[in-house]
């Protein structure tokens, strides 16, 4: 099959201190040409003022070190790049202290994660974390690169120890594709180019695995899932009665003619027209922007979901969720919170804290209630209103939640529906 050309792949990053994230971004922005020139000859310069031969690859990421540095106005960087075969969108996830958080903000909607292992030290309890993390959110495909082979004399059975290792847990979480490369970011082992220290890897090198990597079958094209995010009602001559119903398509496949279902309220009716930009269309899919308009005169509003007849999404006021905590400060229990759903927004609570995971073990604690940052636990929430709601293993989009406190508006949970 052959790849959409130009087709997004967005991925993240995960890596303990020193384990060489930054290095290895540099390394595949300068081996891949994706930087611009004005910006490489400021690089060079510096690296040649601090005395390094060629350049040092750390300076490339070391723009957004200076943005976390002064008092964090992000958490996740976005960076992007393209190469004659696919763009990319890297989420850095500074990866110290609050990972658990860094990670859910950077890789809810990541096509792939990149996880990394510095060969000298294997498999740690880190490595788990991102692991687990990588599973929970269901991220698609997982590279796993066990960096600084340089410092192993580039040996096999080095690879091959930290692969086991990796798979003698990894197997007890659900992780559909693991690929394991053996790479050195700061000599550029296998990360664009093939290894010539390493002939006895038969893979390919971390960008061609990037870059060949099938996504397009991960999409949810099954159930058609639009929240309304705004009505339109133009007051221009010639739009009397229009009304159209923007949004975008969460998962699944819109036409033209199409029996439909608005959800809560439940009435039927069929697609009249779509729009997509200035283009009037017969269908439309994920992860598109459009504006819809129906046959008959219904009553809807921003959060409601058009669906289609013969496949809706369950209405719930009392649901449990996989919820990360992510905020400083803890759970406060029968609190109020606003929780987000789609661009559905209503009160919630939380009712009980069935679990927590420990994520080093992956064993259950039932007695501690308590929800603090980086925790991970099953609870249950109810809601002042139903939410339309699907698994978040059948749709990330319309299965997954944040809660966000009334009064600092900060988001301080993200949920997975089970
Ligand atoms: N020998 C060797 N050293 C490496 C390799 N990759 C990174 N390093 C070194 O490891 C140290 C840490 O690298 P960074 O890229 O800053 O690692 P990091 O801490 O994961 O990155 P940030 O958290 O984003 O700062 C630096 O001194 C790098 O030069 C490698 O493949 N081989």
């Amino acid at each position: 099959m052959e790849i959409d050309k130009n087709q997004l792949l967005r991925f993240t990053t995960a890596g303990s201190v020193d384990d060489g994230k930054s290095t290895l971004i540099g390394r595949l922005l300068y081996d891949s040409k994706s930087i611009f020139e004005d910006q490489l000859a400021s690089i060079e310069n510096t690296s040649k003022q601090k005395g390094i031969d060629g350049v040092d690859l750390a300076l490339f990421t070391d723009g957004l070190k200076d943005e976390r540095e002064q008092g964090i106005t992000i958490d996740v960087a976005y960076r992007y790049f393209t190469t004659p075969k696919r763009k990319f969108i890297i989420a850095d996830t500074p990866g110290h202290i609050q990972y658990t958080r860094n990670m859910v903000t950077g890789a809810s909607t990541a096509n792939a994660a990149v996880i990394l292992i510095d060969a000298r030290h294997g498999v740690i309890e880190q490595t788990k974390r991102h692991a687990f993390i990588a599973s929970l959110l269901n991220i698609p495909h997982i590279i796993v690169c066990v960096n600084k082979m340089d410092l192993v004399d580039f040996k096999e059975e080095v690879f091959n120890d930290i692969r086991q290792q990796f798979e003698a847990f990894s197997s007890k979480l659900l992780i559909k594709d693991i690929r394991f490369i053996p790479i050195s970011a700061l000599l550029g082992d296998n990360v664009v180019n093939r290894s010539e220290n390493m002939p006895w890897f038969q893979g390919s090198p971390m960008l061609s695995e990037l870059e060949n990597m099938h996504i397009s079958s991960d999409t949810n094209k099954i159930d058609a899932r639009f929240a309304v995010q705004t009505v339109l009602r133009p007051q221009r001559e010639g739009f009397i009665d229009y009304r159209g119903y923007a949004g975008r398509i969460a998962s699944g496949i819109y036409r033209v003619g199409d029996e439909i279902t608005v959800l809560p309220s439940g009435f039927t009716s069929k697609i009249k027209s779509i729009n997509a930009g200035e283009k009037e269309v017969r269908e439309a899919f994920a992860p598109m922007s459009i504006s819809m308009t129906l046959e008959d005169d219904i009553d809807i509003s921003r959060g409601d979901m058009i669906v289609k007849t013969n496949n809706q999404p369950e209405l719930l006021q009392e649901f449990d969720v996989m919820l990360c905590w992510l905020n400083n400060e803890q759970a406060k229990p029968r609190t109020k919170y606003t929780i987000q759903h789609t661009s559905n927004e209503q009160k919630a609570m939380i009712k009980d804290v069935v679990y927590k995971i420990d994520i080093n073990t992956y064993d259950r604690d039932t007695d501690d209630k308590s929800l603090k940052m980086n925790d991970i636990a099953r609870v249950k929430i109810r809601t002042t209103h139903r939410l339309m709601l699907d698994s978040y293993r059948d749709n990330r989009n319309t299965g997954s939640i944040t809660l966000i406190d009334e009064a600092t508006k900060e988001t301080v949970a993200a949920g997975m529906l089970v």
